[in-house]
């Protein structure tokens, strides 16, 4: 949680960022709504704007809105001076803080934008269940392995286990271990000091240690190194670390939470995990269902990222056509809640008015069909046909799918799971009404057809093949850049760097990353 303070607060700047920065905020200041708004611009980073009410808000939220910054704004003041909240709430704060600063208060907001940022939406027994079982274990420290499909959500849930258990005043810091180079994630997870290895200029301390107090989530812990593995087992037992290049253990208080989408048990027994490590870890296992095991969540996620992109985008009110959720319901969600996500985000970029209906519901195996099929019907102008078009067809950097920047104005107070603050679960049968079944099975008869001729080429071939070409084309096409590519492409930029890493052992040429993910790739 970062948070950016504007003003002086009546001088009580450094006992709100104390409060803030106890319950884990990253907190930054600035004096003044320009400074505010270049910190943002320069995309310096914030999940909560606090304002002095005695700065311009409106024009700060106005400013905001035309330049399309989606982040909440919760304005302060001395006591309880009604006029002034009246006057923050009415230009658009979505709270008024009383000065001097409570710090129940303030953890109170915090924690409502932290939820309201990575909450779950569902309604699916399925789905509530899980949760159930999740929120029973949080409170206890035991280690907890969360398993499932990719992007079924395991990264949400391991927040909501933070967010529900008694370290959730201290910090959740998540590594990703196959996003990141072996000969590196030692030394992300455990530090190094000055002079541990050529280019260590400083000494850096570790995720355990940044995560102290807290959790730590192993995200595809299934993708680590033997070697590493040991090590970390002895972390977990000793419960302690060494830094690289150091001889001095250091102790550590970590809640461990690991994913998988592999098959732990199987990774066992093939020799490839340590099975002490994975008993270590599996103290609780959470399994997400899939999304095709929970039909019923389909129509509220779908609502859900239809509203959030419509505000992202400053595209108003969206409404799905009962066809279009027809449409939605009956597709095999093979990449699961971001597939889900990505089409809706899609969706509110192709319609045009205030409904969606299924021309705007663009289906991931439908984007992935070859020329003269029924992606050469999508206009020309649509940002989906040229998604780095230029302003017409630019797709937002604080939209991107899977990496939502800022919350979007959807109010606090939303629980950590269930409807969405006003949210209800669709009235969206499969029988909903013969004309939408006739579109939607036009739609798939067409879609058929079309694609009939692109696919009897690939006859002959492996799907393993097939799919390495699909890859390397696309991100040939997205001059290296891996975040583009996976968007197009529907899946994790975790999954597009296993199987880059995939295509590079096995000795084909891989393009190099776009200049701004060289840091990151
Ligand atoms: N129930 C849900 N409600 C709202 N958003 C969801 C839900 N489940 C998943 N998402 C969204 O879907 C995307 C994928 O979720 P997440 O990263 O948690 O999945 P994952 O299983 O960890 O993915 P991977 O297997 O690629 O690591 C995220 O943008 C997340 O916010």
């Amino acid at each position: 949680m970062r948070l950016l303070i504007v003003g002086t607060l009546e001088g009580y700047i450094t006992a709100a960022g104390k409060i803030a920065m106890k319950r884990g905020a990253k907190v930054s200041h600035t004096d003044s709504i320009e400074g505010a708004l270049n910190a943002l611009r320069a995309a310096a980073g914030a999940d909560l704007v606090m304002i002095d009410v005695k700065l311009d808000i409106a024009t700060f939220i106005d400013s905001l809105k035309a330049e399309r910054i989606t982040i909440p704004v919760v304005a302060c003041g001395i006591g309880t001076d009604a006029a002034a909240a009246v006057r923050a709430i009415r230009a658009g704060a979505k709270e008024y803080l009383p000065l001097p600063p409570n710090a129940e208060l303030i953890a109170a907001v915090l924690e409502a934008v932290a939820e309201e940022s990575h909450s779950i939406v569902c309604s699916d027994p399925a789905m509530l269940a899980t949760l159930r079982l999740a929120e029973q274990v949080a409170p206890s420290d035991a280690s907890v392995m969360i398993t499932g499909e990719s992007g079924t959500g395991k990264e949400l849930m391991a927040r909501f286990i933070h967010r529900k258990s008694r370290r959730s005043g201290e910090s959740f810091v998540a590594v990703n271990c196959a996003a990141i180079p072996e000969n590196l994630l030692e030394s992300e997870l455990f530090g190094h000091e000055k002079g541990a290895f050529t280019g260590a200029v400083a000494r850096r301390l570790g995720k355990f240690e940044e995560a102290n107090n807290g959790t730590l989530l192993l995200d595809e812990l299934s993708e680590m190194h033997p070697r590493l593995q040991a090590k970390l087992l002895r972390a977990i037992q000793e419960k302690e670390i060494d830094r690289i290049g150091s001889s001095q253990p250091v102790k550590v208080n970590v809640r461990l939470i690991a994913t998988s989408n592999r098959n732990l048990e199987a990774e066992v027994s093939a020799g490839n995990f340590r099975e002490d490590l994975y008993f270590r870890l599996n103290v609780f296992s959470v399994a997400i269902p899939s999304l095709r095991e929970r039909p019923a969540d389909i129509p509220m996620i779908a609502e859900h990222f239809l509203k959030k992109y419509a505000e992202a985008n400053g595209l108003g009110d969206k409404r799905l056509t009962d066809d279009a959720m027809l449409m939605l319901q009956s597709h095999h969600w093979r990449g699961n809640v971001r597939e889900l996500e990505n089409t809706m985000h899609r969706a509110v970029l192709l319609s045009r008015g205030e409904e969606v209906g299924p021309e705007a519901i663009m289906l991931t195996s439908k984007l992935l069909a070859p020329e003269g099929s029924a992606q050469a019907s999508i206009p020309s102008d649509s940002p989906v046909a040229n998604p780095f078009a230029g302003p017409a067809g630019t797709v937002p950097a604080a939209a991107t799918p899977g990496q939502p920047q800022g919350t979007g104005p959807h109010g606090y107070g939303q629980t950590g799971y269930g409807p969405p603050k006003g949210g209800k679960p669709g009235p969206y049968g499969m029988a909903a009404n013969s004309s939408a079944a006739a579109t939607a099975a036009a739609t798939a008869a067409a879609n058929a057809g079309a694609t009939g001729a692109g696919l009897a080429a690939l006859i002959g071939r492996t799907v393993a093949d097939v799919e390495r070409d699909l890859i390397l084309e696309t991100l040939t096409h997205c001059l290296g850049n891996r975040t583009h590519a996976a968007n197009i492409l529907g899946i994790s930029i975790r999954t597009l760097r296993n199987k880059l890493k995939q295509y590079g052992d096995e000795g084909r040429s891989v393009p190099t990353p776009g200049n701004d993910e060289r840091a990151t790739a």
